[in-house]
């Protein structure tokens, strides 16, 4: 079984929740996780000024998204940073490729999971990740949330916000981007990865004996 991590980032923060998501997914047998990037759309001056030209290096050997990826995979999981309380316009500018796929029902039936960085907790996060898995129903897949009974732990640590809820792991950047990914925060990437196998490897083989 195949899950594709699909993503966009800028200050590499996307990356490295895509990296324990991918380790979440591979703890099941069978599965293999793969990470690919979309497009960048914004200039390599304006990105200069963002601070951010050596940051956008340390992921750009990885593999574009085609069309093709979402195609072949047998789970879809999208990261997204929010950009004004929706993903970002070069996520966004990937997904609008995909009518023709939709008139064929290419993608009916597979899983999608989403995740998304924002810089501040409470910045859109939640909407930026709403408005991902609405490109999940539209295609007529299976959305697989982060299930976050298992996750109480995590989220609630006195006074320290930590990223990742019901509709999908999360990671707060800070407002100068400059926040690692933190301990929790990994925690549940890794489980959102975890889970989206689980569902794809049992949906996969009781599709077989259908
Ligand atoms: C155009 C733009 C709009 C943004 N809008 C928001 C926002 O609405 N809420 C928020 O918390 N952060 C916002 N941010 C900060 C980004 O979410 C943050 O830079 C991003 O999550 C970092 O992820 P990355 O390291 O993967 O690029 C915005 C950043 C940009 C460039």
């Amino acid at each position: 079984m195949n899950i594709h991590i699909i993503f966009h980032s800028i200050h590499g923060h996307g990356y490295a929740m895509a990296k324990e998501i991918k380790k979440g997914a591979e703890m099941i047998e069978g599965v293999k996780a793969n990470i690919f990037r979309v497009p960048e759309t914004i200039s390599a001056e304006i990105i200069e000024t963002m601070g951010a030209t050596d940051k956008i290096k340390t992921f750009s050997h990885l593999p574009l998204a085609t069309i093709e990826t979402m195609v072949e995979a047998d789970a879809i999981i999208l990261g997204a940073p929010t950009y004004f309380g929706t993903p970002s316009g070069q996520m966004v500018a990937y997904l609008n490729q995909f009518g023709e796929e939709w008139v064929k029902g290419a993608l009916v039936g597979k899983v999608g999971s989403s995740f998304t960085t924002s810089s501040e907790q409470n910045g859109g996060a939640e909407t930026c990740l709403r408005n991902l898995n609405t490109f999940f129903y539209h295609q007529g897949m299976i959305i697989a949330s982060v299930p976050t009974a298992l996750t109480y732990e995590e989220m609630h640590i006195e006074h320290k916000p930590v990223g990742g809820y019901s509709y999908g792991a999360s990671m707060i950047t800070g407002g100068m981007n400059d926040y690692e990914i933190s301990e929790e925060e990994r925690k549940i990437a890794r489980l959102q990865g975890k889970h989206v196998a689980k569902i794809t490897k049992a949906l996969w083989l009781g599709m077989k004996s259908i």
